[in-house]
């Protein structure tokens, strides 16, 4: 079941367009207001665009002219919250999606019965949702969705409001039921974008600012926040014979990794990794190296190490380092990594 998605809502400044492929699940990254949840719900029919079209299986969902009410769409939501009826059991709960769609009691029942089973909830059938711990409502939620035989899967941070000792869990389950499934997640965590979609979309200010496999985007980021996302620092500007030259004339010097150095001019990023950052306080004379001046915005414990932020950029160094050099918020350092660290190529 392939989905083709292009869609606008004016008022939420959201025009975004992307396709998923059959059985394929794709991950929706954003920062916060970007145009995620605004997407979901235009696929699951609660949110009708102002243009473009939605085409699911080859069936036009939405477009113009053409409007599919939410339940005749077959497609499925997984929120946050498990929003399971109260006031029926665990069983009826699941087989109210095949009973609305149509399907016969005793059908119904052993449909409830089989995704209880498969998602390792058959013993929880006869309870009510009062009586079920948050991770085990959201086991039952994944029945839920699936046993309405959806054509798409759309969850909206499925595990957002889960602890987070009972969140991997959850996890593992969905890895195994998406498998094989077109499903559209919308996710803050790198640990479901990295076990469960095959490719990402990055949504930034209402647009898809990149897009591609997962392994691609988080290893060689072209926009800002995936390369956020991938715990990377990411330095845009345009591409000089040996580096990035940032809008500030600052030149970061850096390698093609692959040997396809961008052609001078042309817009292109430099990306390291925040263990590849020496934190000084002074900027350290004659050195070849590259070199930022900061102004230090947050620390953050990291393992065993402290990450130093400084706005957009992160340098990852030894509590000790953050003590013998006194870093704090406000304090100004120059971030010093070495061009051999750099990989540059094209956004
Ligand atoms: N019910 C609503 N009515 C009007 N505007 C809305 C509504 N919900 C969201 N918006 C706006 O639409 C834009 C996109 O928001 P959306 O909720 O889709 O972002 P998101 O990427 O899902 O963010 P988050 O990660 O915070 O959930 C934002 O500018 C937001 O303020």
């Amino acid at each position: 079941m392939s989905a083709l998605v292009d869609v606008t809502v004016t008022e939420r400044d959201v025009d975004v367009s992307f396709e998923v492929a059959d059985g394929e699940t794709v991950a929706l990254l954003g920062p916060n207001g970007a145009g995620k949840s605004t997407t979901l719900s235009v696929l699951g029919g609660l949110l009708r665009p102002d243009a473009g079209r939605i085409v699911l299986d080859g069936e036009e969902l939405t477009g113009p002219g053409t409007w599919v009410a939410p339940h005749a769409r077959r497609t499925a939501l997984l929120a946050q919250d498990p929003l399971l009826f109260p006031h029926l059991s665990v069983l009826e709960n699941v087989a109210f999606g095949p009973r609305s769609t149509g399907t016969g009691r005793r059908a119904a029942r052993a449909a409830a019965e089989h995704w209880l089973a498969e998602v390792d909830a058959a013993e929880l059938a006869g309870r009510r949702p009062a009586q079920l711990s948050g991770g085990q409502a959201q086991r039952v939620a994944v029945a839920r969705a699936l046993a309405a035989d959806p054509r798409l899967l759309l969850l909206d941070e499925p595990m957002a409001a889960l602890d987070v000792a009972v969140a991997p869990a959850l996890r593992t389950l969905l890895r195994r039921v998406l498998a094989d499934r077109t499903a559209v997640i919308v996710t803050h965590h790198v640990l479901d974008a990295l076990l469960l979609a095959d490719r990402v979309v990055v949504v930034e200010g209402g647009r898809v600012a990149e897009q591609g496999p997962t392994s691609e985007v988080l290893s060689r980021p072209r926009s800002a926040f995936a390369a956020r996302f991938a715990g990377l620092n990411l330095v845009s500007g345009v591409a000089t014979p040996d580096g990035v030259r940032r809008p500030d004339g600052l030149l970061l010097h850096g390698t093609a990794a692959t040997g396809d150095h961008p052609p001078p001019g042309s817009p292109a990023v430099a990306v390291f990794r925040p263990s590849a950052v020496a934190v000084h306080r002074e900027p350290p004379g004659g050195s070849p190296r590259n070199a930022l001046a900061v102004v230090v915005t947050e620390l953050e414990p990291l393992g065993d190490v402290v990450r130093v932020r400084a706005g957009e950029l992160a340098a990852d160094v030894t509590v000790a380092s953050v003590a013998e050099l006194g870093l704090a918020p406000g304090s100004d350092a120059t971030f010093v990594v070495k061009a051999t660290e750099v990989d540059v190529y094209a956004q």
